[in-house]
């Protein structure tokens, strides 16, 4: 079945791909973070991996990006595997915001003062402080680590230049940081925290490290390549119920209608989604929509879900 399906992926992608690409024009690069304005407008690409390690690619998928908010699903996962659950949801919510990811509104208005989830700026400062380790380094390290065994690729690193471009750009999530560190939430020294989140959102990916990380979250958790277990399976659970309902950012609902797998974007433009039991996708387009999803990635992705019948609901 997955076979078939390979072979009608491989004669409609590039074409596909192509009439999506037409969408970019549409979108705009992100520029809040100075470095990331540098990304072509018109670029889209996409890898699509099976369980024999089997591929499709199409478009620009060679082209490297840093992961953002992407990242935030497999932080999340490691700060799990480092205290369980309970501890983790002691210090951020399970539910959706109907906020932008960087907003700091709620967090004033509820109480306790925790993050909605783990997915929107404030969660996932707040997962970056719960990593496991003696110093941001050693908590980078392990970050990196843990990316780069999910990728199966040890080459893997930082793109420092946009690490340091949001090192000294990012005064809304320096601000959040301190809001939470007032709500007693953050308990490090918040710099160390932000240096921690800005570097795992700074880790450089193509289109295929992204299909192999997202391969180990539809085999739940096992990559089906080597046969490893690399997450326990409760975790994946968890971090696909955040996808499906936070993924994609203000536009989680539409895209569970429109496509109905469980994903997450990045402001890179990246989106990582996958087909349980099938497939692991890594899509780059680096023009966003309005809601900050790329434009041309999710044209395909729901041209594509819909052709296939993949989604789940
Ligand atoms: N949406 C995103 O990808 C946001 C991640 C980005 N590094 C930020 O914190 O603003």
């Amino acid at each position: 079945m997955s076979n078939s399906t390979m072979e009608r992926l491989n004669s409609l992608l590039p074409e596909w791909l192509e009439t999506s690409r037409l969408h970019t024009g549409q979108g705009e690069v992100a520029s809040y973070i100075p470095e990331l304005v540098k990304a072509s407008q018109d670029e889209l690409g996409i890898h699509i991996m099976d369980a024999e390690g089997n591929h499709v690619s199409a478009g620009d998928c060679g082209v490297p990006f840093t992961m953002q908010s992407i990242s935030k699903v497999f932080t999340l996962i490691l700060a799990l595997m480092d205290h369980g659950e309970e501890a983790v949801f002691f210090n951020v919510g399970k539910e959706p915001t109907g906020d932008d990811y960087d907003s700091m509104i709620k967090l004033e208005l509820v109480d306790p003062g925790i993050p909605f989830n783990p997915l929107i700026n404030a969660g996932a400062i707040t997962v970056s402080s719960l990593i496991a380790g003696d110093c941001k380094e050693e908590k980078s390290r392990r970050i990196l680590e843990f990316f780069r065994k999910l990728a199966n690729n040890e080459r893997l690193n930082y793109n420092e230049a946009v690490f340091q471009s949001e090192l000294e750009s990012g005064h809304l999530n320096r601000s959040l940081g301190y809001f939470l560190k007032h709500n007693g939430v953050l308990k490090d020294d918040v710099e160390d925290v932000l240096a921690v989140y800005f570097r795992h959102c700074s880790i450089e990916v193509t289109c295929a490290d992204l299909a192999r990380m997202a391969l180990v979250l539809a085999y739940n958790g096992t990559d089906p390549i080597t046969g490893e277990e690399l997450i326990p399976r409760r975790y994946v659970q968890i971090a696909k119920t955040f996808m499906t309902t936070c993924g994609m950012y203000n536009a989680s609902g539409e895209f569970a209608i429109q496509v109905g797998l469980p994903a997450k974007s990045g402001v890179s433009g990246g989106i990582l989604t996958l087909v349980p039991g099938q497939f692991g996708i890594g899509l780059v387009g680096p023009a966003l929509n309005r809601k900050g999803n790329s434009i041309a990635g999710v044209h395909l992705l729901e041209r594509l879900s819909k052709e296939f019948d993949w989604s789940f609901f």
